[in-house]
């Protein structure tokens, strides 16, 4: 699929989709679920600790397909993955959730929280308070909450909501407006996505304008397009020292051994 803003079409269909997923269970329910889950594994801890220690911290993302590049990976198991990634080196994991547009469940999410301990990230386009919930329930250990895709005050309520439940939140931005609008929540974690999500246009310039201007004391996260070492080497320059990759890892046959190549010199 390739038309004019996607992050619309997901958006409308993501509302569809929750007001259905209400119906069948309804949020006092999922809210009982989600509150009896054991504490949340620290995904903002564990990529702090990589960096604070001079490493690369490389969230690694389990993702069948997607919007812009169609199906990525036919033979896909996310246990495996999860697996490959941890033996790869892989600080935290990013799952995608959506189903229409990325081939994405929440039992992806499951599946992963089972055969891996590493902190996880559910990757999905959120829009109401329930699905926070569904997160947490779920297995997840973070959120992300996309500006382009919410006011201020749900930014807030989620943020709050996030807090209360114990979950970490990636907050992504791609220009300055978002920028600016993101820093009034404090984040702990800001991530900077290198491809527009309304054209998929997509460059790694993105993440340098940005960090330039990035609140102090948040830990930047440089998000889609990273392919390459140089194109780590690049980022790294501008002091990003976080990165979230799904589609080089996707596409290699051993998307540990891949992790290990683009972000380690040894092992
Ligand atoms: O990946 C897409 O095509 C896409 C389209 C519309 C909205 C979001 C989209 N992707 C979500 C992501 O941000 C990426 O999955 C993530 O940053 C990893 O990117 P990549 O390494 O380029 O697969």
């Amino acid at each position: 699929m390739n038309t004019p803003d996607v992050l619309k079409k997901i958006l409308a269909a993501k509302a569809d989709e929750v007001a259905a997923a209400r119906r069948v269970k309804p949020l006092p329910e999922l809210r009982r679920e989600a509150e009896a889950m054991p504490p949340a594994r620290g995904f903002a801890a564990a990529l702090a600790t990589r960096v604070g220690a001079g490493q690369v911290a490389v969230i690694a993302e389990i993702k069948r397909a997607s919007p812009s590049k169609g199906l990525l990976r036919a033979e896909f198991d996310p246990p495996a993955l999860a697996r490959s990634y941890l033996a790869g080196g892989a600080a935290c994991l990013s799952v995608l959730t959506d189903a229409p547009f990325f081939q994405g469940s929440l039992n992806d999410l499951r599946a992963v929280r089972a055969a891996v301990a590493l902190p996880l990230l559910r990757k999905d386009f959120l829009l109401d308070a329930y699905q926070i919930y569904e997160a947490r329930a779920a297995g997840a250990d973070c959120i992300l909450l996309i500006v382009a895709a919410l006011d201020d005050a749900r930014l807030r309520d989620f943020a709050a909501l996030a807090h209360e439940l114990g979950l970490d939140m990636l907050v992504e931005v791609h220009d300055e407006a978002e920028l600016d609008r993101a820093a009034r929540l404090e984040p702990t974690l800001l991530g900077v996505n290198n491809r527009n999500l309304h054209t998929f246009e997509t460059t790694l310039d993105t993440t340098v304008r940005l960090a330039r201007r990035a609140p102090a004391g948040c830990l930047l996260v440089a998000e889609s397009g990273i392919h390459s070492r140089d194109d780590v080497a690049l980022i790294r320059a501008a002091d990003v020292h976080a990165f979230l990759v799904g589609e080089a890892f996707m596409r290699a046959p051993d998307p540990g051994a891949r992790l290990r190549e683009l972000f380690h010199t040894e092992g």
